[in-house]
């Protein structure tokens, strides 16, 4: 953000200028938010408590009973120049009274260390008093480049990114305080391979489309077929034509339209999945050695995961897609350093692989530096064997794209509106029955 603003400044936009084209944005939203409803603004010294100054002249223009209570002075040059363009008092935020509106722009991408504790409560108190609460660029208390607390930070109902979304609004812990996110449009581009997952846009089969050129998916099974055959049946539902179920043991409950075969057949598949119910053994190893040796695209989960963990991949093809889960993450990639935008950048580098970084924030990565992250996930995805179904979605997508980074965006969206058409309390099994609705919508 500092480089695009450094950009912007450089072609002649002026501090200022942009000062008040992010203040002009926020002040629109929160009117269209709120309206007359009075509200009170919290400024602070740097560049954020300057948009709070422009914020407040705007909404008084249009006719809002605006209050504005400052934490010290005025530290920027455009601050400054800001807060003299507001002729009317300026309160104490320890002693201002609440307003129906709260508008936080106390600290922004510069927050260097956490709140003062009264500071951070009195944030806390006066949001929670007021009916509406806005954030201007961030929640003042969040980590900007890593989503961390440094602080106690209220639940706002509405965070006006401004210009960009930082990793801090689509990472956690700190995402579940925005409330509802709207980006400002400052006009100044963004020079970022980073992204907010967006809706895929996928393609139904063409008139001469037949089973294998739609895609053909292998499912190895292991020892816990329950867990794979979520995936197969994930997977026969992603838009690949054919999946063939690769198992020695008979699998009780499964769509009669997955091939079954009890040799490793990998005969004409575009994509291989192993790693659900796969076991843990060296009968498991073995398969999933069997698997990489063979040399084609695989998306390697669960199991296959923990195994990579501890054997290592050796001079073993690397999986196109890897989707691990926290603990599967750590266990193969150990400590990193950084947000987890980084963390799974720099996983995806090293391995070669692209990284899905599962969790409330999923964190799609690639070995060329592109990323996505999907965030307002439903969070009763937190329920056994939501991760195979994603694997099946992953490996289903692969077989039909022959992309790696595409498919695990394109599976990681679907599986996000699958869960969303799923509603609360549902099991995986329940977003087999979704998936066709949320692939429908998407074409
Ligand atoms: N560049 C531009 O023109 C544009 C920028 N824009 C806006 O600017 C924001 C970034 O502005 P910024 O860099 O001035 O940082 P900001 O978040 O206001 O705070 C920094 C000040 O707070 C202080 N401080 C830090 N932590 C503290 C703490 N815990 N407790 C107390 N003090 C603390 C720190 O001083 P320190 O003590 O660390 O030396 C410093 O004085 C950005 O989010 C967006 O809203 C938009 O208008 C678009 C145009
Ligand atoms: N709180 C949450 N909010 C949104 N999505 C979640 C949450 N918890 C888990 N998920 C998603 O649910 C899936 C769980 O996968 P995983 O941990 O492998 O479970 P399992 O092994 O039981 O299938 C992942 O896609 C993950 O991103
Ligand atoms: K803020």
């Amino acid at each position: 953000m500092r480089a695009a603003e450094q950009a912007a400044f450089d072609t002649g936009v002026d501090d200022y200028g942009l000062m008040e084209t992010a203040g002009a944005a926020a002040a629109e939203i929160i009117w269209r938010a709120g309206h007359k409803r009075d509200a009170l603004i919290l400024c602070g010294p740097g560049n954020n408590g300057g948009d709070g100054f422009v914020i407040a002249r705007l909404l008084r223009d249009r006719g809002v009973a605006v209050r504005i209570a400052a934490l010290g002075d005025s530290r920027t040059v455009s601050s400054q120049r800001a807060r003299s363009a507001w002729d009317g008092p300026v309160e104490d935020v320890m002693t201002a009274a609440p307003a129906g509106q709260l508008v936080d722009a106390l600290f922004g991408t510069g927050l260097t260390r956490g709140l003062d504790e009264a500071v951070a409560a009195r944030l806390c108190h006066l949001s929670e008093a007021a009916t509406t609460s806005h954030a201007i660029d961030l929640p003042s208390g969040v980590d900007s480049d890593s989503g961390a607390l440094l602080s106690a930070v209220p639940h706002f109902d509405v965070c006006i990114a401004l210009g960009a979304y930082k990793p801090a609004h689509l990472l956690q812990p700190a995402a579940a305080y925005m409330g509802r996110l709207a980006l400002a449009d400052i006009g100044i581009a963004m020079p970022t391979e980073v992204h907010h997952l967006g809706a895929p846009a996928l393609c139904a089969p063409g008139a001469n489309a037949h089973k294998y050129t739609r895609g053909l998916v292998a499912v190895v099974a292991g020892e816990m077929v329950g867990a794979t055959c979520l995936s197969a049946e994930a997977a026969a539902r992603s838009g690949a034509g054919y999946v063939r179920l690769i198992a020695d043991v008979a699998v009780p409950v499964l769509s009669h339209a997955i091939v079954r075969s009890a040799s490793l057949d990998l005969d004409r598949a575009k994509a291989v999945l192993v790693g659900p119910g796969l076991g843990r053994d060296d009968a498991a190893w073995d398969r999933l050695v069997a698997v990489a040796k063979a040399g084609g695209p695989f998306v390697a989960d669960a199991d296959a995961l923990r195994l990579f963990a501890e054997k290592g991949f050796g001079d073993l093809t690397r999986p196109a897609i890897m989707t691990p889960h926290e603990g599967e993450f750590s266990r193969l990639f150990g400590d990193l350093r950084g947000s987890k935008i980084d963390r799974a950048l720099a996983a995806a580098r090293s391995s070669g692989s692209v990284v899905v970084y599962k969790g409330a924030d999923s964190v799609i990565a690639a070995p060329d530096g592109r990323a996505a992250v999907a965030s307002g996930a439903s969070p009763w995805l937190s329920t056994a064997g939501t991760g195979d179904v994603l694997a099946g979605l992953a490996a289903g997508r692969l077989a039909v794209t022959g992309d790696p980074f595409r498919a695990a965006c394109e599976a990681v969206w679907l599986h996000g509106d699958a869960a969303r058409r799923a509603g609360p309390a549902f099991v995986a099994d329940d977003l087999l029955a979704t998936l066709p609705a949320a692939i429908a919508a998407r074409l």
